[in-house]
């Protein structure tokens, strides 16, 4: 009987989650090996706590390879496809807290609403000889946005895996769909959130994966463990 829950290795969520999982009883440590993926846990028998990193803490789940993890909202619906059924948000843990936004140049003065940018978008290829570019790591959450809740359809994303705030200067992208938490780097490169540009407020919670089948011991354990977490 073992019940696997995986935490931020590092970053800005890993001394939080820690502190979460004290706030419920369960005490987790280094290994004796520094370099281990795994910890030394106290406070729940029959749990395991593996230290990845946050994004993949959402494909672990997707994938039925882990029970529980704690990561951004945000994270997990770009990674699983249908989070509604693959996996349950058991818990949102108050910390971690990061909107996913659209943001266009400040000097788009016409440009506030998604409306206005579904305009510039359908004359884009006319004025500029191609379509409206986006840079962004969150391919999902951008098409989901842009083409089934703004019937959006003409836009192309280009991949940024870093610095996407600097796209638009660099003249590799039009526009961005990033996260922002403070908004000063979104300023410090002067965009602007769209005022109906916010896709997801996300923070960190804790999520259960519903992609394994567990005998009845397991699943009491998993439920007992939520439980501390309601
Ligand atoms: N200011 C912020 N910038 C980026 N992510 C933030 C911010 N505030 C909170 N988060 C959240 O932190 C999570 C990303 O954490 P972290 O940066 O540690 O992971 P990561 O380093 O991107 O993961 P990986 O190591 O897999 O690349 C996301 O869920 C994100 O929503
Ligand atoms: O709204 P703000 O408070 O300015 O935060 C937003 C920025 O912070 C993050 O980058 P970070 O520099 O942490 O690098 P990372 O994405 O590689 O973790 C994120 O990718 C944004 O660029």
């Amino acid at each position: 009987m073992t019940v696997s829950l995986a935490i931020p290795s590092k970053g800005r969520l890993n001394e939080q989650a820690i502190a979460a999982l004290a706030g419920a009883g369960i005490s987790v440590a280094p290994a004796e090996n520094a370099r281990s993926y795994r910890t030394l846990v106290s406070g729940a028998p029959g749990l395991e706590v593996l230290l990845l990193s946050a994004s993949e803490i959402a494909r672990e789940l997707r994938d039925g390879a882990i029970d529980f993890g704690i990561t951004g909202e945000d994270l997990i619906r770009e990674t699983v496809p249908e989070p509604d059924s693959a996996v349950d948000i058991v818990a949102r843990l108050g910390f971690g807290h990061a909107d996913v936004v659209v943001a266009v140049p400040d000097a788009w003065v016409d440009v506030e609403t998604m409306e206005d940018l579904s305009d510039v978008a359908g004359s884009y290829r006319a004025r500029h000889g191609r379509r409206l570019r986006i840079a962004t790591k969150y391919w999902r959450l951008t098409q989901s946005f842009f083409t089934r809740l703004h019937g959006i359809q003409s836009y192309r994303i280009v991949e940024s895996l870093g610095a996407t705030e600097g796209a638009p200067a660099a003249g590799s992208a039009d526009i961005i769909v990033d996260i922002t938490s403070t908004g000063s780097t979104l300023t410090a490169n002067h965009l602007k959130i769209l005022t109906d540009g916010v896709i997801l407020k996300s923070e960190a919670c804790l999520v259960r994966s519903n992609r394994v089948e567990r005998d009845a011991e397991d699943a009491a354990l998993m439920a007992e463990l939520a439980g501390r977490f309601g």
